[in-house]
């Protein structure tokens, strides 16, 4: 199968977080399975060119018709660690992706609009005509309004989409000038509520449920997720659009590229190690209590990766952090905020704790200290208010640190509580589990970890081998994928 992704993500040349990860991963393995995969992306100035092989110019005279002119592109290609990958660069004085980052702009909409009309008409000029167009997030969910109202008449009328929604928060509601910027046109015809009118707002369209309305598959990141968007509001409005869509909507829990992720080949870990050598984490964990000069104790290491934002649970990261100190453990955070606030806070708090030998918080964004984190740590805290997937948990049981998550979306997919989970005999389960939002809930399941690690450390290490054992790559989500994408082409 030829399949195309359209995506404002791409791991690890454009990565913000876990979208980047799935483009790259999802499209390695379906090459892996023997299909064509070409990936489509914006050509940001401030995206990981070292990462890039043999980048050159591939198409010079994309004319993308915006705000009923025209505007000239140029198209690049290269490989990105061995996946190809088109990126497109608009010459206009809106320069939409020469802004020194990938989100965040006031006129978000329009830059990813221009971008979703961009890759359509590269498509469409360049003669590419995949089986499949896999598009993401809102970012991307005008792309299948795009194919049927536009291009399916003008020699696209075989392709077909799936969408998937790796976050229902961020949906990208916009006002007309999106459909007179991508001369779709028409508002009367597209303020329909059957269409892409807001179901909260109906003076704007919102581009997630143009994606919802219009592709031919969608899917969210895990199944337990997709039961929650329908059945609970963590959809943000859209629970009754994928109700009336629900026979072409469905969970695919995500992979992990374990070429990538992975302790036996990581490039950026000092020491090899899996789950037969595992007493060699250790090395790994003395790398990095030497690097983030953390004094050299018999202690637990917790850790947390991620965002810091209302998504992730801030609330119980940061409770989570005094009371690891508090029953003796250490403590290292690697977050980004993009709120004021959180960031704020977080700062103070980094101020507060910064002389304590048992904590560092490092605020930012850095792939390279992630891996040795995940690496060297004991206990990875994952307290989300929702998670689609969640990734970091996966990583962390392939690198034996084992999981303290809340029971939301994918986290219920993938971990299973050491004591309690009844589900899974007691020589697979691999983590722990809690539910409430309280700090008395995520005391109780940290406290667990910390017990059973003073008490019985081989216990321990057996708990955190178990998890190692899993196999969360991307070749069974991939064959998922691939059924999805063999049944929309053939509908
Ligand atoms: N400061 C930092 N420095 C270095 N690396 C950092 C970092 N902050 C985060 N990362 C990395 O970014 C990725 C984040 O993965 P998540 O699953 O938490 O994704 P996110 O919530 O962004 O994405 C959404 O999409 C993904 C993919 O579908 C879903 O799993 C998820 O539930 C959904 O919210 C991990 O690889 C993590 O190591």
């Amino acid at each position: 199968m030829y399949i195309v992704q359209i995506a404002s993500e791409c791991a690890p040349v454009i990565k913000a977080g876990g979208l980047g990860d799935v483009v790259y991963g999802l499209s390695r393995e379906l090459e892996a399975q023997g299909h064509c995969v070409e990936v489509v992306l914006p050509k940001y100035d401030c995206m990981r060119y070292d990462h890039i092989w043999g980048l050159h110019s591939a198409y010079d005279d994309l004319l993308v018709p915006w705000f009923g002119g025209k505007v000239h592109c140029s198209v690049y290609c290269g490989w990105v660690h061995g996946q190809l990958c088109f990126f497109i660069e608009p010459h206009s004085q809106d320069r939409y992706f020469d802004r020194g980052c990938y989100y965040g702009c006031n006129d978000d909409n329009l830059r990813f609009a221009f971008f979703s009309r961009a890759a359509m008409e590269f498509l469409q000029q360049s003669n590419k005509r995949p089986d499949v167009i896999h598009c993401h997030d809102w970012q991307t969910g005008l792309v299948p309004v795009l194919l049927y109202e536009i291009y399916k008449y003008h020699g696209m009328e075989n392709q077909r989409v799936c969408y998937t929604i790796h976050n229902f928060k961020h949906q990208g509601t916009a006002g007309t000038e999106v459909l007179t910027a991508t001369n779709l046109n028409r508002p009367e015809y597209y303020f329909d509520s059957d269409k892409l009118r807001d179901n909260f707002n109906p003076f704007a369209i919102n581009l997630m449920k143009g994606g919802i309305v219009y592709a031919n598959y969608v899917n969210t990141v895990s199944p337990h997720h997709a039961w929650e968007a329908r059945h609970t509001d963590i959809s943000y409005g859209l629970g009754s659009t994928l109700d009336r869509y629900q026979d072409k909507f469905g969970g695919i829990l995500n992979g992990l590229d374990y070429t990538f992720w992975n302790p036996e080949c990581d490039r950026y870990i000092p020491q090899p190690y899996s789950k037969d050598t595992f007493e060699q984490k250790r090395y790994n964990t003395k790398a990095l209590r030497e690097r983030l000069l953390l004094r050299n104790e018999t202690k637990p290491i917790v850790c947390y990766i991620g965002r810091l934002d209302d998504q992730k649970g801030v609330h119980l990261v940061h409770h989570a952090m005094y009371y690891s100190l508090h029953r003796g453990a250490q403590f290292i955070l690697l977050g980004s905020a993009t709120e004021a606030k959180i960031n704020d806070w977080f700062h103070h708090e980094k101020n507060f704790l910064n002389n304590n030998p048992d904590c560092h918080i490092e605020l930012g964004f850095n792939e390279e200290l992630s891996h040795l984190i995940y690496a060297g740590s004991d206990l990875i805290i994952v307290p989300s208010n929702y998670e689609p997937c969640g990734l970091t948990q996966v990583i962390s049981l392939k690198y034996g640190t084992v999981p303290i998550v809340r029971g939301v979306g994918g986290l219920v997919n993938t971990v299973f509580d050491r004591d309690y989970d009844q589900n899974h005999p007691l020589e697979t389960r691999n983590g722990y589990v809690f539910y409430e939002t309280d700090t008395n809930a995520l005391e109780s399941a940290l406290g667990r970890a910390f017990d059973l690690w003073g008490s019985d450390r081989s216990k321990f290490e057996k708990l955190a081998i178990q998890g190692m054992e899993y196999d969360y790559s991307w070749h069974d989500p991939a064959k998922n994928y691939t059924a999805v994408y063999d049944h929309i082409r053939h509908r």
